[in-house]
């Protein structure tokens, strides 16, 4: 049985500027993240060796390359002392590769309860700057609040953005972040908005235009979720997501939704909730070791 299973739940960009590049490539950005109630589920088991390990609903993420595994190891690695092993599960519900941030909230959820089931004395600062180091969007999971975000992610403002129904569209397209950002035709030079001055007519997510020339199958979902709803383009896609003032609404429209698409309803969260349960867990007896 697993000693602690906890969510990793996807975020929205609710909307996406570029407003610069830096020296090294990398895009500054200016976006306002907010989490929603649906994602992947991590289960912790404690090991009577020393190894760390994963399995994964997913066999394609079984690999050394997981960011639950990378995480673990991060963590692992600055730790003074020697740690118990340990084994994660990782059941993937969200789409990768979407939008929706699934690799990073895999991440932060491991450093989150890792941090937890060590006992370690790492600071939310601390283990964020760790995050980062995996992937731009890390540290906002970590922090697990709502936030407006600046530089690759790193510099997180605190934000309450109200909390819709989300209807998520995944148009089952795979879209890599570098290539999108790499393109030539990519806006870069968003004129910075002044938070908290922003409201979803003056905002919007400049990969929008890019990506529904190169996919099409995206341009086609947005222009039926417009229908229904005040729709847009999260992270660099391949997912969308529809703004409804109820769930029927939501639900009403995913039932119409066509079937080569895959889609789910969820709810805005301006915290994330494994920090909630986190902060409820009991301090975990080190010694309470099952092998897996
Ligand atoms: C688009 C967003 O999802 C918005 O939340 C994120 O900025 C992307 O975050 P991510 O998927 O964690 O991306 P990373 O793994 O950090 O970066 C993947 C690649 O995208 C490009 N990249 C990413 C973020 C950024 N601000 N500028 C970039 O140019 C870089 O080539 C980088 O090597
Ligand atoms: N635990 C994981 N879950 C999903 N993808 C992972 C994981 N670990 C590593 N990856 C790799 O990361 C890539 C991006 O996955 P992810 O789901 O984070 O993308 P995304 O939703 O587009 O993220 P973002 O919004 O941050 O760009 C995948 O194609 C996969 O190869």
């Amino acid at each position: 049985m697993a000693l602690l299973t906890l969510p990793a739940v996807a975020k929205l960009n609710l909307f996406l500027h570029i407003v610069g590049q830096r020296a090294d490539g990398y895009h500054n950005l200016q976006t306002l993240f907010q989490f929603v109630d649906f994602g992947d589920e991590l289960s912790f088991q404690l090991r009577d060796s020393s190894e760390i390990t994963i399995s994964c609903s997913e066999p394609s993420l079984e690999t050394d390359d997981n960011l639950v595994l990378k995480a673990a190891k991060l963590l692992a690695e600055a730790a003074p002392q020697s740690l118990p092993g340990i084994h994660i599960h990782i059941e993937k519900k969200l789409p990768f590769g979407g939008g929706l941030g699934g690799g990073s909230s895999d991440a932060a959820t491991t450093l989150l309860a890792l941090r937890h089931l060590w006992q370690l004395p790492l600071n939310d600062d601390e283990l964020a700057a760790m995050g980062l180091q995996l992937g731009a969007d890390v540290p906002v999971f970590v922090r697990g609040q709502a936030a407006f975000a600046e530089g690759v992610g790193e510099y997180l403002q605190p934000a309450q953005p109200p909390c819709p129904w989300y209807l998520v569209i995944h148009p089952g397209v795979q879209i890599s972040t570098p290539s999108i950002f790499k393109h030539p035709d990519l806006p870069r030079q968003h004129p910075p908005l002044k938070w908290p001055q922003w409201s979803w007519e003056n905002t919007n997510n400049d990969c929008e235009v890019l990506v529904r020339r190169l996919y099409p199958e995206v341009a086609k979902a947005l222009d039926w979720l417009v229908e229904y709803a005040p729709s847009r383009l999260t992270g660099t896609g391949a997912c969308i997501f529809g703004r409804f003032d109820n769930e029927t609404d939501a639900r009403a429209a995913l039932q119409r939704m066509p079937a080569q698409w895959t889609g789910f309803v969820a709810r805005g969260l301006n915290e994330n909730p494994v920090c909630q349960q986190l902060r409820q867990a009991s301090t975990v007896n080190l010694t309470n070791k099952t092998e897996v």
